[in-house]
């Protein structure tokens, strides 16, 4: 790990907090229509929180993902890392950065999701394929249930439901929070297969593909036939067990962070829906949910958010 220096250089700051969350809000908008809608219906503190870390999650991914992202050596993140301690440490080196640092001191964070995080993405620079479920649910935590413990720092947990005479302490819907995140890596990794698989990267676990008798190479052909619908049948089936999975803590949630959670949840896992609506073709088309259907998710959502 590189060292940061003592005492940190002084930083200029361009905007002002105010500012700069307004800048993390436009950045969730243009990204993510789905979480953006889901933190529309937050409370103003939780929703800033949450455009603070989607910032940086963002900034994270786009180290290994974005236009620059050939320049990006483990040195890179090594880096990105010391800056990560340097925000815990209350020295954000950007406006961007002082957002996270405010969330802090305002919600209880801890640093090792961030840290899983960026391991993640230390995969993505070594890694083009995945033998086994197992190392890549290891891929999955680390890119995306890391968001679910980030997450649940924020919602805060339902103190109500766990003051029962017989409740041992409040509970944490801990393990739903990582499912959800997982459900939506596998959901992001089979919606995108095609684009994958054009830059030479195959998520979907060898060992899966041996189970249909489909080849990699047929993989990167795009060939869709009865072998791959029946592999995609197996894969969107497991991530839908996650969604289940999650399902059963949402309830645990804080009230007012129910609603959010449901609607981003019914809304992600709907593109496996879409993905069956188009026979499988990851290859050709992009598996989207168009509006009105969002719209449709809407009142779903907020009647399972008033269910306990
Ligand atoms: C008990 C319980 C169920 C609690 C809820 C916990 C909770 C809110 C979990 C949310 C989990 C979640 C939103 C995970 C995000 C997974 C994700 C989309 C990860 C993305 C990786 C994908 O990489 P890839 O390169 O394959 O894909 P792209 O083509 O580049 O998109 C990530 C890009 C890693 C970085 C993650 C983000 C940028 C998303 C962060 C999202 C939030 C902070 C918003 C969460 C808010 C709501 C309303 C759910
Ligand atoms: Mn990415």
């Amino acid at each position: 790990m590189l060292q940061l220096p003592k005492s940190p250089p002084k930083v200029t700051m361009r905007l002002s907090l105010e500012e700069a969350y307004e800048e993390c809000r436009q950045i969730t908008a243009k990204y993510s229509k789905t979480f953006y809608l889901g933190t529309r219906l937050m409370s103003e503190a939780k929703r800033r929180a949450i455009w603070a870390i989607y910032v940086w999650c963002r900034r994270t991914d786009e180290l290994v993902d974005g236009p620059d992202a050939k320049q990006t050596t483990p040195e890179t993140l090594d880096l990105w890392e010391a800056r990560l301690e340097a925000i815990f440490a209350g020295h954000p080196q950007d406006e961007l950065d002082s957002t996270l640092t405010d969330t802090l001191q305002r919600f209880p964070l801890e640093i090792q999701p961030f840290r899983d995080m960026i391991e993640g993405q230390r995969m993505d620079l070594y890694r083009s394929r995945y033998e086994t479920f197992e190392e890549l649910k290891l891929y999955c935590y680390r890119v995306a249930g890391t968001v679910g413990l980030m997450s649940e720092g924020v919602m805060g947990i339902n103190r109500a439901a766990s003051t029962a005479p017989w409740a041992e302490g409040p509970y944490h819907p801990t393990q739903e929070a990582i499912a959800l995140g997982i459900a939506n890596q596998l959901t992001n990794i089979l919606r995108d297969v095609g684009e994958d698989a054009r830059r030479g990267r195959i998520y979907l676990p060898l060992e899966d593909l041996a189970l249909f008798d489909y080849t990699e190479r047929d993989l990167l052909e795009g060939v869709i036939d009865e072998r791959w619908q029946a592999l995609m049948q197996f894969q969107i089936q497991r991530a839908r067990k996650y969604y289940l999975q999650a399902e059963e803590g949402i309830s645990a949630l804080s009230p007012d962070a129910r609603l959010p959670v449901w609607a981003a949840t019914i809304l992600y896992s709907n593109i496996l829906t879409e993905i069956e609506r188009n026979q499988y073709d990851v290859f050709n088309q992009r598996a989207y949910v168009p509006s009105w259907r969002k719209a449709l998710c809407l009142p779903v959502a907020w009647l399972r958010a008033q269910a306990l």
